[in-house]
């Protein structure tokens, strides 16, 4: 195993799947904790970020130098807990500083039991992870022995071929928005953030959210004007029915707005295939080229699968809406021949710019 720091103080570590490790001070009580490391380059936003449901499953490293610093509050949850399975960080901030702030994130993170280890070269590791891709990583007390916690990583799934969004979805249907006059939306929600749901409500939309199994038989019952399929944890590969149900929406020819796993779901039910990328994009300052406007856009991201650049250029029925520009890859798509679009961003922010909001608009004006 190769030491990239050490620390005399040290008493917890992060080993990742190849066996590199970081040492560093424990975040609270820790134990162990298991998942695909991945780290998010934004600067502001890590209580969006801990609490967003498509992190269920992943160690975050955050790059900010400085976690915890302005606290948290209790408005700007993305759900009702922490969903990612560990953190990593350089300095955790015991003592926040912020008017609008209601707790320090050290009680938030207690209160919902996440382990994580401060005082980590963060910068050394983000740069090991960038290089060598995605990887599974333990963050464990140093008590329990290296050998002990990288015999439980070695056993731990990979995130290729997993399924996720069961862990996060409703269990049960609910309705939000209260107005009359706006038109019925059925969100299947395979993990979706609370921000994506003001965005609809503020629009004057009446939610009826479904969870990720549900039937056709009940969205059609609701008689929908629109579907909306959201963001979630996993591989979208393995989310066989949800794709098909997908499918089955589109025949009845329901419009329909994906974003993130929603826009992978949708590619899926079109047949074109999703990939796992050497690392995802996760960030609030992603650029992106809208190829309808000729417009860029500065974009939150997370994700790290993505839908196949090939097919989905040679398939007829799609046009490619959106592009990242760093890397090219596929960000947004729109079918000629159904009311349909979906983007591989979040356009609902949170955190993130508020460049791409006006998706909510096409959304609603595609209904009418
Ligand atoms: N934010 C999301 O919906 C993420 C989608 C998917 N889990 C991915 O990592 O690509």
């Amino acid at each position: 195993m190769s030491t990239r720091t050490f620390n005399e103080k040290a008493k917890a570590v992060v080993i990742l799947e190849d066996g590199t490790a970081f040492y560093g001070k424990s975040i609270g009580k820790l134990n162990y904790t298991l998942g695909e490391i991945c780290f998010n380059t934004g600067m502001t936003g890590y209580q969006e970020i801990f609490t967003d449901p498509s992190y269920f499953g992943q160690i975050m490293v955050t790059t900010n130098a400085h976690i915890g610093n302005y606290g948290v509050n209790s408005d700007e949850s993305e759900s009702e807990t922490v969903q990612i399975s560990g953190l990593v960080c350089k300095n955790f901030s015991l003592n926040p500083s912020r008017v609008n702030s209601d707790d320090s994130l050290k009680s938030f993170l207690e209160q919902f039991r996440l382990q994580g280890i401060s005082d980590v070269d963060t910068r050394a590791l983000v740069r090991h992870i960038r290089k060598h891709g995605a990887m599974n990583a333990i963050i464990g007390n140093l008590d329990l022995g290296i050998d002990v916690l990288k015999e439980k990583l070695a056993n731990h799934p990979n995130m290729k071929g997993l399924e996720l969004a069961s862990k996060v979805s409703t269990s049960k249907t609910y309705n939000l928005g209260e107005s009359n006059s706006g038109p019925k939306i059925a969100v299947l929600d395979l993990g979706c953030k609370t921000n994506i749901l003001k965005h609809l409500v503020k629009r004057d939309a009446q939610l009826t959210v479904f969870p990720y199994n549900v039937s056709l038989d009940d969205i059609l019952k609701l008689q929908p004007d629109a579907i909306f399929v959201s963001n979630g944890p996993g591989d979208p590969e393995p989310l066989t029915e949800v794709t098909q149900l997908v499918r089955s929406v589109l025949d009845k020819k329901i419009p329909l707005f994906g974003i993130c796993l929603g826009h992978q779901i949708l590619a899926q039910a079109i047949g074109i295939s999703t990939y796992k990328m050497h690392n995802g994009h996760r960030g609030i300052n992603h650029p992106v080229k809208n190829l309808q406007t000729g417009k860029s856009e500065i974009t939150s991201q997370n994700h790290g699968f993505a839908i196949d650049k090939q097919q989905t250029q040679k398939n007829p029925n799609v046009e490619v809406t959106h592009i990242h520009l760093n890397d090219q890859t596929i960000a947004g798509i729109k079918l000629k021949n159904k009311k349909a679009f979906s983007v591989q961003y979040h356009p609902e922010a949170g955190p993130g710019p508020n460049d791409a909001t006006y998706l909510f608009d096409d959304f609603l004006q595609m209904i009418k």
